[in-house]
C-alpha cells in the first residue's frame, strides 16, 4: 500500500473516532440476548440441558457463579463436572473450544473437593504463563468468594511465607517445582493436580519435563485433570501417561474453530514490490480497526514486537508490547493496563497465546505467522492465538498477515487442518476496513 493511504488512513482515524466509539462496538444488551439464544442452541458449545443446580455443585459456588453473572453451565461444564466431581475420583482428559468456560469446570470442581477444615494445599492448578496463573487464580478467588477457600500464587518474585498453608496453589510449573522441594510447599495433602492448557504443559518441547515430573512429588492417588483447547496427536500418548484409565472429552479438528471468529488474510504479496516495509505500513493502515475495541496482534519474535511497538508509539498510536523477556512487575503491568482497557493495541509473541481472557478483545492480527521450532505450520498456536477474541458467544475477528509463499503455504496447511476457509481481503485499503468492521458486528 502507498505511503498516501497509510497517511490518509491516520486522518480517518482521526475524522471517524466519534463513529468507532459508538455503531461498531456491541451493546451490552445485544451480547446477552447473543448469548442466551447460543446457549438455547443444542448445537452450540455453550449450550447444556442442566443448570447448574442440576450439576449438584454447593450453593455457596451457586452464589458465587451467579455473581460472576453466568446463567447456565457451557456444554463443557455440564459434561465435564458430573464426571469429574463422581467418587472415587477419576483422572480427565478434557477438551473444548477457546472461550468455552474450561476454566469455571476445573475451578469449580476443586472448590468443590477442597476440605476447607483443613488448613494445607490440596489443589494444585499449573498454567503455562505468569499472565495466565494470575488470570486463573482471579477466576478461583472471585468464583470461590462466598466460601472460606485460601489461595496462594506461585510465580516468580511472589513473596511467600516461610510455609504455605492455603487450599489451593496456582502457579507455573518452575516456581511451583521449587517450593516444593523447599518444603515451601507440603505435598502430601494434594488431592487434585490440574494442568490447563495440559497439551502445551507436557509437550516435549513445552514444559513436558518439569509438569511430569512435579507429578512425582504429589501423592499417587491425587486425581491428575487435563484440560485444553487443542490436543495435537504427539503430545496424546504423554496425556495417557501421566492421567491413566482417564474419563476423556474430546473434539475432531473441525469441531475445534469457533464460529464467532471471522477468519481473514492480507495478502501483502500482491502489494507494491519497491516497499519492503509492506507488512507495517498495512498494519498502521488498518489502525483505526485495531482500535475499534481492542486487539492483538502476534509476532514471531520479541524484538518485532519491541520494534514494532515502539514505531506505532512514535506517530502516537497507543501500543504496547509484552513477552517473556520483561521482567516480572513491567509484564504484570502491561497486560493489567491492557485489561484494564487503558491501552487499545497489544503486540506480543506466543508467550499469552494461550488462556488469556479478555473481553474487549474484538481482533486479533496474525502479523507472522505460526510456525513450530523446525518452522513447519503450527494450527495448534493458530487456534490459540485467534481464540483470544470470540469468547463465550461473543463475535471476534482474525486477519493473518501473508507476506511470502512460505507464509502462504504456512496458512494453506493451517486452513486445511482446521477446514475452516479464511478469507482473500482485497488490497485497497478502504474497502478492507469495510468488510472487517461487517464482520465486527455480524451475529
Ligand atoms: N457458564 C458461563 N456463563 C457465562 N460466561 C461464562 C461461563 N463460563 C465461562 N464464562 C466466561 O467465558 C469466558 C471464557 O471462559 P474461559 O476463559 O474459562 O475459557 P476457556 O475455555 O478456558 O478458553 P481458552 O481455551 O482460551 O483458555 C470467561 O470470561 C468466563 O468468565
Amino acid at each position: 500500500m502507498s505511503q498516501q493511504a497509510a497517511d490518509q488512513s491516520t486522518e480517518q482515524e482521526v475524522l471517524t473516532a466519534e463513529e468507532r466509539a459508538t455503531d461498531l462496538l456491541e451493546s451490552s444488551y445485544s451480547v446477552v440476548v447473543k448469548l442466551a439464544d447460543q446457549q438455547a442452541d443444542a448445537s452450540s458449545p455453550l449450550y447444556s440441558a442442566k443448570s447448574f443446580e442440576e450439576l449438584g455443585l454447593h450453593e455457596d459456588l451457586l452464589k458465587g457463579i451467579y455473581n460472576m453473572k453466568f446463567a447456565k453451565p457451557s456444554k463443557i461444564q455440564e459434561r465435564a463436572l458430573p464426571l469429574l466431581l463422581q467418587n472415587p475420583p477419576r483422572n480427565m482428559i478434557a477438551q473444548s473450544q477457546s472461550g468455552t468456560g474450561k476454566t469455571a469446570a476445573f475451578a469449580l470442581t476443586i472448590l468443590s473437593r477442597i476440605n476447607y477444615d483443613l488448613h494445607a494445599p490440596q489443589a494444585l492448578v499449573l498454567s503455562p504463563s505468569r499472565e495466565l496463573a494470575r488470570q486463573t487464580m482471579e477466576v478461583i478467588q472471585e468464583m470461590g468468594k462466598f466460601t472460606q477457600v485460601t489461595t496462594t500464587q506461585a510465580i516468580k518474585d511472589e513473596n511467600l511465607p516461610p510455609r504455605v498453608n492455603s487450599h489451593i496453589i496456582v502457579g507455573t510449573p518452575g516456581t511451583v517445582s521449587d517450593l516444593i522441594k523447599r518444603r515451601v510447599i507440603d505435598a502430601k495433602n494434594i488431592r487434585l493436580y490440574v494442568l490447563d492448557e495440559a497439551d502445551n504443559m507436557l509437550d516435549m518441547q513445552g514444559l513436558g519435563d518439569q509438569s511430569r515430573n512435579l507429578k512425582r512429588l504429589l501423592p499417587r492417588d491425587c486425581q491428575i485433570v487435563l484440560f485444553s483447547a487443542t490436543w495435537a496427536d504427539r503430545v496424546r500418548q504423554f496425556a495417557h501417561e501421566i492421567a491413566p484409565h482417564a474419563n476423556e472429552i474430546t473434539l475432531k479438528p473441525e469441531e475445534l474453530s469457533v464460529d464467532g471468529i471471522k477468519q481473514f488474510y492480507v495478502d501483502c504479496r500482491s502489494q507494491s514490490k519497491e516497499n519492503k516495509n509492506q507488512k507495517y505500513d498495512i498494519l498502521v493502515g488498518l489502525y483505526s480497526l485495531l482500535t475499534v475495541s481492542q486487539s492483538i496482534i502476534f509476532v514471531k519474535k520479541r524484538e518485532t514486537a519491541d520494534e514494532i511497538a515502539q514505531k506505532m508509539s512514535e506517530k502516537h498510536h497507543a501500543v504496547v508490547s509484552l513477552h517473556g523477556k520483561l521482567e516480572a512487575a513491567q509484564r504484570d503491568e502491561v497486560i493489567d493496563s491492557f485489561r484494564a482497557g487503558k491501552s487499545k493495541v497489544l503486540i506480543t509473541t506466543n508467550v499469552i497465546a494461550r488462556g488469556i481472557d479478555i473481553a474487549n478483545v474484538n481482533m486479533v492480527v496474525n502479523y507472522d505467522m505460526p510456525t513450530d521450532q523446525y518452522g513447519r505450520p503450527d494450527p495448534e498456536t493458530y487456534l490459540h492465538r485467534i481464540g483470544r477474541t470470540g469468547r463465550f458467544g461473543r463475535t471476534g475477528v482474525s486477519v493473518n498477515f501473508v507476506h511470502d509463499n512460505k507464509s502462504m503455504q504456512v496458512m494453506n496447511d493451517i486452513e486445511a487442518h482446521f477446514d475452516r476457509k479464511m478469507v482473500a481481503l482485497p488490497d485497497d485499503l478502504d474497502e478492507a476496513e469495510e468488510i472487517i468492521k461487517k464482520a465486527m458486528k455480524s451475529t
